[in-house]
């Protein structure tokens, strides 16, 4: 799919869709508590399908609605049905799923698509040889070959906190304590927190035994629960962004005291300059006078690329760093927006972890613009190209799907001009 957007201006509401984090995370732990769960507020993005597959193969049944599923968890871990699991692209599907699906303690091969098995696995390939149980990685598939142990496990914190989230997952179901020891640089902490609230929701213990130690009881069962999900962070960048430099916005669906790390979205626009008025669901964004910053991206990447944008139209230099792992998802997304930005005369330089913009709207472009086949991209490219003297192309924009397959509606319900035939 392509997606032209004309010049356009935005006004009015938009409810912002359910958190892919934390929806992967309820899914998990219904599937693995002995009981059944209603699961609301889902939205069926690819990444979330792919993890309701494979906790169905896994063997807990799971039954989707409209906007809700309802789940039936596993009793143990003997009814693996098809010992292949396709992760599709989501990195949190497959790191969450390696520790877990140990558990059935027999050969599994995980496959994925596009850039998802080139992403940084290393970390889990360490453990399990250090436990001598095989694991295999080849251009197609990780292969592994018996179950994790309890026991004291050391990370580095600076590759992706997935591996920490999916040991947290796997671990109090061993019959003996572990601990984990993230080492610094700890990054994207946050997520780790939306892991252990999820947890604890579903009636698992696991606590930080000083600031970079989490000790994990063994022995301990998931417990069933109705969980409702709340709005995504994440995406919010990328309509708080629309509304800082197009026109006012309200984004309802909101939990303000959520503890997504993205949530640094509100603070980030208030440091540039933007007039944010917190409601009960959601901010009501006022378009304002961009003035340039810093901005520390450790603990929210996923906003890296659509920060880019903010820069770009915030006249002066604004930096951002602390941003190595954007260069390890679902594209290098540091070089994705540099390459695209230049094309329409921004002025963007990089060092590996650090992005420079200079900010000098208005800008035009000329040629198509391409998506790098990542979500994160084409919808930054989007909300960039609303303000284009001329309209402009994206190419693969159908990667939307991967997390917000209904975003080019949303945009359009808000009066952006676009065309996604
Ligand atoms: O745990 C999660 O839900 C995620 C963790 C982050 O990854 P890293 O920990 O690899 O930075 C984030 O980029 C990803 O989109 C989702
Ligand atoms: C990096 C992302 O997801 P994942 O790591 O789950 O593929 C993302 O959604 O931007």
């Amino acid at each position: 799919m392509k997606a032209t957007i004309f010049p356009s201006t935005c006004s009015g509401t938009v409810k912002i869709p359910p958190s892919k984090s934390m929806s992967h995370r309820a899914i998990i732990a219904a599937s693995l508590a002995d009981g059944k769960s209603t699961i609301s507020n889902l939205a069926f993005s690819e990444d979330i399908t792919t993890t309701i597959e494979g906790m169905k193969n896994l063997g807990a049944k799971i039954t989707c609605f409209d906007d809700s599923i309802e789940v039936e968890g596993i009793k143990d871990f003997k009814h693996l049905k098809d010992p292949t699991v396709f992760c599709k692209e989501s990195g949190s599907t497959l790191r969450f799923f390696i520790p877990i699906f140990s558990l059935c303690n027999q050969t599994i091969a995980f496959t994925g698509e596009n850039r998802l098995l080139k992403r940084p696995q290393k970390i889990y390939e360490d453990i399990f040889k250090s436990q001598n149980i095989p694991y295999i990685q080849d251009d197609e598939k990780i292969e592994i070959g018996g179950s994790l142990k309890s026991g004291n496990y050391e990370l580095d914190g600076n590759v992706s906190s997935q591996f920490i989230s999916g040991l947290l997952f796997a671990l109090p179901l061993l019959s003996e304590d572990s601990t984990i020891h993230i080492k610094e640089p700890y990054e994207s902490r946050s997520y780790v927190d939306l892991t252990l609230e999820i947890l604890e929701l579903f009636g698992i213990e696991a606590t930080y035994s000083d600031s970079n130690t989490l000790f994990i009881k063994g022995g301990q069962a998931y417990k069933a629960n109705d969980y409702t999900v709340e709005g995504d962070f994440s995406q919010t960048g990328f309509f708080a962004v629309l509304a800082s430099i197009s026109n006012d916005l309200t984004l309802t669906g909101l939990n303000p005291q959520s503890k997504q790390g993205d949530k640094q979205i509100i603070d980030i626009i208030k440091d540039f300059g933007i007039e944010v008025k917190e409601n009960a669901d959601g901010y009501s964004i006022k378009k304002g006078e961009l003035t340039p910053g810093k901005i520390d991206l450790q603990d929210c990447p996923d906003l890296g690329p659509i920060l880019t944008v903010l820069m770009a139209y915030t006249k002066g230099e604004s930096e951002i760093y602390n941003a190595i792992r954007l260069r390890y998802k679902e594209s290098d997304r540091i070089a994705a927006m540099e390459t695209e930005l230049k094309k329409c005369g921004v002025e963007i330089h990089s060092t590996e972890g650090e992005i420079k913009v200079v900010g000098n709207p208005p800008y035009e472009c000329n040629e198509e613009l391409s998506g790098h086949k990542d979500h994160r991209i084409v919808m930054s490219l989007a909300v960039a190209a609303t303000l284009f003297k001329q309209p402009v192309t994206i190419n693969e924009a159908h990667f939307i799907n991967k997390s917000y397959p209904t975003f080019f509606e949303d945009l359009a319900s808000v009066g952006i001009e676009v065309n996604y035939e």
